[in-house]
């Protein structure tokens, strides 16, 4: 059970890092747990979809029975954070998937894997994030994607090189960077605070246990 100050946070465990991810939502004062099957996510306040390679994740994600449990977390609202692969994974429209990959969705977006790649495998870059204060935060960027453009409805966050890589729709929050591996946690904070309120307008009387927050 959630208290609303420590949101309980998931981390889809089905492949990527994990435990990066575990330990800065922790940092960022979430109670944080890995995810795997789909009761694992009754009473989560919100889940991090990690990196990692997102054919695998998708095809896990068939294999574990978790698709379309996900893919419903998403439509009722759930605050869900995707980085790099999860990027992907939260994209409506995929360019550069493999033909058998599914995403769940959540973001009017078309995303373009592996967009930074070939030129330049993995670097970082400071990033200027939209609702972070404090400075830019170090974006590490591996075999990245971007996104190609966004919908009406969604909010770029940040953009590198001309192109977006931090944006946010309602209660889903896409990162092409990896904030987890740098030890600066005001990504994950950002996200542990949609997530807060989340729980908030649930617990409050009258909520009625969804909430697409303001961006
Ligand atoms: N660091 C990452 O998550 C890389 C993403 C990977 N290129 C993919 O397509 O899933």
């Amino acid at each position: 059970m959630s208290t609303a100050d420590s949101p309980v946070i998931g981390v889809l465990a089905l492949q990527g890092d994990v435990r990066e991810h575990l330990i800065a939502l922790a940092a960022a004062d979430a109670v944080a747990r890995p995810v795997r099957r789909p009761e694992e996510l009754d009473g989560l306040d919100g889940l991090v979809i990690p990196g990692g390679e997102s054919t695998t994740m998708s095809k896990l994600a068939v294999a574990f029975g978790m698709l379309e449990p996900l893919r419903e977390r998403v439509r009722a609202g759930l605050p869900v954070y995707g980085t790099c692969a999860g990027m992907i994974m939260v994209a409506d429209k995929l360019l550069g998937g493999r033909e058998d990959q599914e995403t769940l969705g959540g973001i009017d977006m078309i995303v373009r894997r592996n967009a930074f790649g070939r030129q330049n495998e993995s670097f970082e870059a400071s990033v200027e994030v939209s609702g972070i204060e404090g400075g830019p935060v170090e974006g590490v960027f591996i075999r990245a994607p971007w996104v190609e453009s966004v919908g009406a409805s969604a909010e770029v966050l940040a953009t590198y090189d001309g192109h977006t890589v931090a944006v946010r729709q309602g209660n889903v929050l896409a990162t092409s960077f990896h904030p987890e591996l740098t030890g600066d946690h005001r990504v994950h904070a950002l996200f542990v605070e949609m997530a807060r309120r989340h729980a908030r307008a649930g617990l409050a009387p009258g909520g009625r246990g969804v909430c697409v927050t303001a961006a």
